[in-house]
């Protein structure tokens, strides 16, 4: 387990800052000790778990066995309130709202929404341009599809990106309120995003309230209408907020650079994927918006996106604390201790994946082992906005690939992580505008 208190923290931090979890540091402990092993990080004894057995042990006994682990900035940055904090009946409530929005009804309003938005960002952002920066692009993208298609909030998603940017900077840095650091600058950035999202919120009840609004399929509408209610407080509406700004923010983006890279890698499959492109154009008139049915016939490319989520997962694992004795595979994991289930460690195992390191989209043609492809994790803390990640890859994906002729700057940009991975250079596209109707 390494040094008394800090374990194999610095061998952990070294292998993640470098993109190498896996390689180095997950890896040659699998080899040593088997696919459960213990060790020490950041204080506490963990003990890193693999395989799909473990995964639906650990994901669907969350509450019962193990509740979610964040550390203190996480916390602190993102709010007490958040649904990542909460357990039982007051996680029940407000994931039932968050999911309500993302209902068959609620994705077949957000489609032509979506496509608006992404439209838009294309023209004021590609348009005229040979280059751009396709993770910084898809940044600004998905943080302002969340505010205007998830959440209906009518801030210009401009002026709050570079707080959240803030914030997100110190949700893993010590958590020292001491002017200069990450944390305090993050700590001051999540003031100012409280106050403008107060005054939206207090705005938007008193005029429910007064009947000058009424309850709409939108996220923020909902949060509120359950505010109004007595069912959560202004402060849960807050740190939800928030919360799901940083949910999806790295993610989603992340998750469609690599998508693109693959695609630049794979000239087979992009062919294939332009191919189901083309056809839904083709069936569309001149400006019409695609609906949830087009978004159903990206069946290859979402084969190609969660074949790169496999391969490049956006989260390569999480947290959880035993809140018991548990008995796992004749393992004891004493209360208190911490549990990491790991994306790596079933995504790249030949037993689930055969030939695990090469990218072939149409495995998944075929339904997958459950608790074997994990980037959205599983369980009662299954991501909860799978599906919005879902439509913000697809739909953006169908208006560049018809819309653009595009080439990678680098097509072998390392990956950094911090915590999240990134592309080191923001992944510069060269990009041209293709002759098209819609
Ligand atoms: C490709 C994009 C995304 C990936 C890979 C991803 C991955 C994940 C994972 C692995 C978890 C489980 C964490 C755990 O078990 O501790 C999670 C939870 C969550 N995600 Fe996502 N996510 C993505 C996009 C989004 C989006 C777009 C939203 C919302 C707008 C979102 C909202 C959430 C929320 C609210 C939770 C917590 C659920 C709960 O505790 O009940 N995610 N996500």
């Amino acid at each position: 387990m390494g040094l008394p208190w800090i374990g194999e923290t610095v061998e952990f931090y070294k292998a993640q800052r470098s993109n190498q979890l896996f390689e180095s540091f997950f890896q040659p402990r699998m080899k040593k000790y088997g696919n459960v092993f213990k060790t020490k990080l950041m204080g506490s004894p963990t003990v890193v778990v693999n395989g799909a057995a473990a995964n639906k042990f650990f994901m669907s006994n969350e509450f019962k066995l193990v509740v979610s682990s964040w550390p203190t900035s996480s916390v602190e940055l993102m709010g007490k309130d958040s649904i990542m904090q909460k357990q039982g009946d007051s996680h029940r409530c407000l994931r039932g709202i968050v999911v309500s929005t993302l209902s068959v009804s609620g994705l077949t309003a957000m489609v032509p929404r979506m496509c608006t938005s992404i439209q838009k960002h294309l023209q004021k952002n590609w348009e005229n341009r040979d280059e751009i920066s396709l993770y910084r692009s898809t940044k600004m993208l998905t943080f302002t599809i969340v505010l205007e298609c998830l959440f209906g909030i009518g801030i210009e998603p401009e002026t709050l990106f570079g707080v959240f940017e803030r914030v997100l900077e110190g949700v893993l840095s010590p958590p020292v309120n001491i002017p200069g650091t990450k944390f305090s600058r993050a700590k001051k950035a999540r003031s100012e995003i409280e106050e403008v999202l107060v005054g939206e919120i207090r705005r938007k009840r008193e005029a429910m309230e007064g009947g000058r609004e009424e309850e709409d399929d939108m996220l923020l509408s909902k949060l509120v209408a359950a505010l109004i209610r007595g069912e959560i407080t202004e402060a849960e509406v807050v740190d939800n907020v928030v919360l799901l700004v940083f949910a999806a923010h790295d993610t989603t983006s992340y998750a469609i650079t690599m998508t693109f890279k693959m695609l630049a890698n794979h000239p087979d499959s992009y062919s294939l994927l332009l191919k189901e492109h083309e056809e839904i154009s083709r069936n569309k008139g001149a400006g019409e918006a695609l609906t949830l049915e087009d978004v159903k016939k990206m069946e290859y490319t979402w084969q190609v996106a969660r074949e790169t989520m496999r391969l490049c997962p956006p989260i390569f694992g999480s947290f959880r604390k035993a809140i018991t004795d548990i008995e796992f595979e004749g393992f004891t994991i004493p209360k208190g201790w911490k549990v990491l289930w790991t994306t790596y460690g079933t995504h790249y195992d030949e037993n689930y994946f055969p030939d695990p390191m090469s990218f072939n989209p149409s495995r998944f043609a075929d339904p997958v082992q459950s608790y074997a492809f994990i980037p959205f994790g599983g369980g009662p803390r299954l991501c909860a906005g799978y599906q919005l990640a879902k439509l913000n890859i697809l739909v953006l994906l169908h208006y560049v690939v018809t819309r653009y002729n595009w080439s990678l700057v680098y097509p072998d940009e390392p990956i950094f992580m911090d915590p999240l991975p990134f592309p080191s250079k923001g992944m510069p596209v060269k990009i041209s505008p293709k002759s098209v109707r819609n």
